[in-house]
């Protein structure tokens, strides 16, 4: 029965919903990587993102617009003109960067400040565990503070996008929340 009902809403829901996804990070920490690791199931040769790459994909019969933002210094204040209509952010980190940690602490946090984003979840992804010296996703959520995250569901899931490990949890987690936050 439980099935019954659960296929029954999943078609109502599915069938006027396209939801946006913005991939957000510091440069080289993966995104693009994990957009085309998504959609493809591959894993492409990448070139450091100037402006953004947007791509539609069908997860668990809903149509997802993901976009995938260029993460350098000098791109990211563009960032905020993508917010509006976003169900969920998903925040790459890069785990062997333990430098640049409190840089990225401070644009995630300076973003979810956005009101455009107040409703928005938030997965983190820990990412380039494959890496030896990889920081676990408890020392990144440790270090990105996000237990001072307040009224927002977020998480945080280890991945290696070269891998493939990791991602589809992540997914599966946001959109089981974007289902129960939008229903
Ligand atoms: N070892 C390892 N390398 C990865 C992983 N994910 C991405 N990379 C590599 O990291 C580099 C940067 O990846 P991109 O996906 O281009 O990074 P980006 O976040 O899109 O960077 P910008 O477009 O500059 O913001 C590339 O050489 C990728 O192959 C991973 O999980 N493990
Ligand atoms: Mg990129």
């Amino acid at each position: 029965m439980g099935n019954v009902f659960s296929s029954i809403f999943g078609k109502l829901w599915n069938s006027n919903k396209e939801i946006r996804i913005l991939i957000l990070g510091l440069d080289g920490a993966g995104k693009t990587t994990i957009l085309y690791k998504l959609q493809m199931g591959e894993v492409v040769k990448t070139k450091p993102t100037i402006g953004f790459n947007v791509e539609t994909l069908t997860y668990k019969n809903i149509s997802i617009n993901m976009w995938d933002l260029g993460g350098q210094t000098s791109i990211r204040p563009y960032w905020r003109c993508y917010y509006a209509n976003t169900a969920a952010v998903i925040f790459v980190v890069d785990s062997t960067d333990q430098d640049r940690v409190d840089v990225a602490k401070k644009e995630l946090h300076m973003m979810l400040k956005e009101d455009e984003l107040s409703d928005s979840a938030l997965l983190v992804f820990a990412n380039k565990q494959d890496q030896p010296g990889a920081l676990t996703a408890a020392e990144v959520s440790k270090a990105l503070g996000l237990v001072e995250l307040k009224d927002r569901s977020w998480s945080i899931v280890a991945s290696s996008a070269i891998k493939g490990e990791g991602l589809t949890e992540g997914l599966d987690w946001l959109i089981d929340v974007i289902k129960e936050e939008q229903l």
